[in-house]
């Protein structure tokens, strides 16, 4: 049996004062197109997991945040086709700016329990309950 290789993704739960979770949807060219995620990305090589996603909340739409502001709430461990997806989910609550969707087609606050209603990644399905909990 030849072991896939492992991707470490960091993706963040920005939760507003509303308690509403921010999804956003992945654009066309990409794998998984039209589906809802959480914002993140890819840990490059030497960055820190907390740096990568300060890095891609940046990227993807335009906010500053910092490592103080970032609670790790759980995790997924997920066997896609090609690799094995190794997924931290952060909560974030504090940030600078207005989130805008830079890199992807629309962005949503949702309610915690109203993620369902969202077509997400197979892997994300653990973390919808994870925040249900928490929200
Ligand atoms: N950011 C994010 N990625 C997720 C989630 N769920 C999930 O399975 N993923 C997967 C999709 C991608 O394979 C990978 C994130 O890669 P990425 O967003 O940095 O890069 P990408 O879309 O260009 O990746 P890809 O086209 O090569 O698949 O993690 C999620 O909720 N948020």
């Amino acid at each position: 049996m030849s072991a896939k290789p492992l991707l470490l993704v960091v993706a963040c739960a920005l939760v507003d004062t509303d308690r509403r979770v921010l999804i956003a949807q992945r654009p066309e060219g990409k794998s998984m197109a039209g589906l809802w995620e959480f914002p993140g990305g890819k840990v490059e090589p030497g960055e820190t997991p907390e740096a990568a996603l300060i890095r891609e909340l940046h990227e993807e739409l335009g906010i500053e945040t910092k490592e103080a502001c970032l609670a790790p709430l759980s995790f997924v461990s997920h066997a896609y086709e090609n690799i094995h997806l190794l997924m931290p989910l952060y909560v974030c609550r504090r940030w600078q700016g207005t989130p805008e969707a830079r890199e992807h087609i629309a962005l949503k606050w949702v309610r915690p329990q109203a993620l369902r209603d969202y077509p997400m990644p197979p892997a994300d399905e653990p973390l919808i309950a994870a925040l249900c909990d928490l929200l």
